[in-house]
């Protein structure tokens, strides 16, 4: 029998490194990006993704490291050599040109297919009726998916998308998260997008690469990324976190305060070592009851707010050392609860949940509040 012949990832990066001088923006950067995938790189503000992204347009030189696109190795292909397109993102159409005109821009050919291949574009975001229009007469929302129609006109195998929605207000930017998602399927087109906006890698997403200073810190689905953080950093840039120390007293029971519970480390603890633990705030069990178990407690409200469909509670609980949690719950679940002023509320940190990446807690990093709870963003 044949072995199946398997095909070259669309993208594949091995060992990109990158240095402004004597700053690292990026290191040892490895990755594949398989035909038809859409994947986001995310992380904070100077993280190196869009330097990344530009190593992969060839608008930023790459002296360590291979790019291979299919089977070709463009490392030092310049941009024009290279089979992609690009939105950035500020709109960057030409002002002094029509929609058709900033469309049909990298278009060879004679003038009939060219209008013919502009208003199959206008088509495919939308837009039909504006190609003679000026970028100052459009929304930003629509300058965006012209940008992305040009993007897109020479039918190029690559998608580039550098932070494409962040200049657009709330509204706009969900709305065009879900159509450039819709296009990116229809077309099957193999899509990179830089973001800082977690919640637009969770849902554009296939893969979402989490970087940090320069180095990718996970690369997996969003359900992996947000349930399977693979460091301190990824639970805490994905989701919120609770993080609280104890001591564990076995491979997966800790103390804390008067009270010793069981969690779910990634490795073995060692009794007597200091651990950090963290647990999302949705994975907090408000209960009606108190019930005598060592994974319950009573709980003191410290603060509630509502946030549209949710509320977010603040609580205080002196059975584990004064640990704060941040718990969100839903309107049916706190119906249920009838929280009044100054009663304590019954909670669960259910084992699974509260989980511990197993790295021993160095003494010089405990200060007098050891035992208190911290809440991250
Ligand atoms: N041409 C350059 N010369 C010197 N330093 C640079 C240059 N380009 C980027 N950097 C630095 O490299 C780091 C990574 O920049 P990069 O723009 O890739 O970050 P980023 O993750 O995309 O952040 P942002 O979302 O703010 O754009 C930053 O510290 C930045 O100051």
């Amino acid at each position: 029998m044949r072995e199946p012949i398997l095909a070259a990832p669309e993208l594949a990066l091995s060992g990109i490194s990158k240095q402004f001088g004597a700053f690292t923006a990026l290191q040892d950067i490895s990755l594949t990006v398989n035909k038809g995938e859409f994947v986001c790189l995310l992380g904070p503000s100077g993280c190196g993704k869009t330097t990344l992204l530009r190593m992969i347009a060839g608008l930023e030189s790459c002296e360590n490291g291979q790019i291979y696109q299919a089977d070709r190795n463009i490392t030092r292909a310049s941009p024009a050599q290279r089979d992609y397109g690009i939105v950035f993102q500020s709109y960057a159409l030409f002002p002094n040109l029509t929609v058709a005109a900033n469309i049909a821009y990298g278009l060879k050919g004679r003038r009939e297919d060219k209008e013919r291949r502009v208003s199959e574009l206008l088509a495919l975001i939308g837009l039909p009726g504006i190609a003679q229009k000026y970028p100052a007469q459009l929304s930003g929302g629509q300058q965006q998916r012209v940008a992305l129609a040009r993007a897109l006109a020479t039918s190029p195998s690559l998608l580039l998308l550098d932070e494409p929605l962040s200049a657009l207000d709330a509204q706009v930017r969900e709305h065009l998260r879900s159509e450039i998602k819709a296009l990116q399927q229809k077309l099957g087109i193999t899509t990179i997008m830089v973001t800082h906006d977690q919640e637009e890698a969770l849902t554009m997403a296939d893969r979402i690469v989490v970087m940090n200073h320069g180095v990718i810190e996970q690369i997996g689905t969003p359900a992996q990324i947000y349930q399977q953080p693979a460091s301190r950093f990824v639970a805490d840039f994905v989701g919120h976190c609770n993080w609280i120390r104890g001591i564990a007293t076995g491979v997966n029971t800790v103390q804390l305060g008067a009270a010793q519970l069981a969690v779910n480390p990634a490795k073995p603890l060692q009794a007597g070592e200091q651990y950090e633990l963290f647990i999302r705030p949705e994975d907090v069990e408000l209960l009606p009851e108190w019930q005598a178990d060592e994974q319950h407690a009573l709980a003191k409200l410290m603060h509630l707010e509502l946030i549209g469909s949710i509320y977010r509670l603040k609580l205080s609980v002196a059975h584990w050392g004064g640990i704060e949690l941040e718990v969100v719950a839903s309107h049916r679940e706190m119906a249920a609860l009838r929280i009044d002023d100054g009663q304590l509320i019954p909670l669960r940190l259910p084992a699974q949940h509260l989980r511990c990446f197993g790295e021993v807690l160095k003494l010089d990093s405990l200060n007098a509040e050891a035992f208190s709870g911290e809440v991250a963003q």
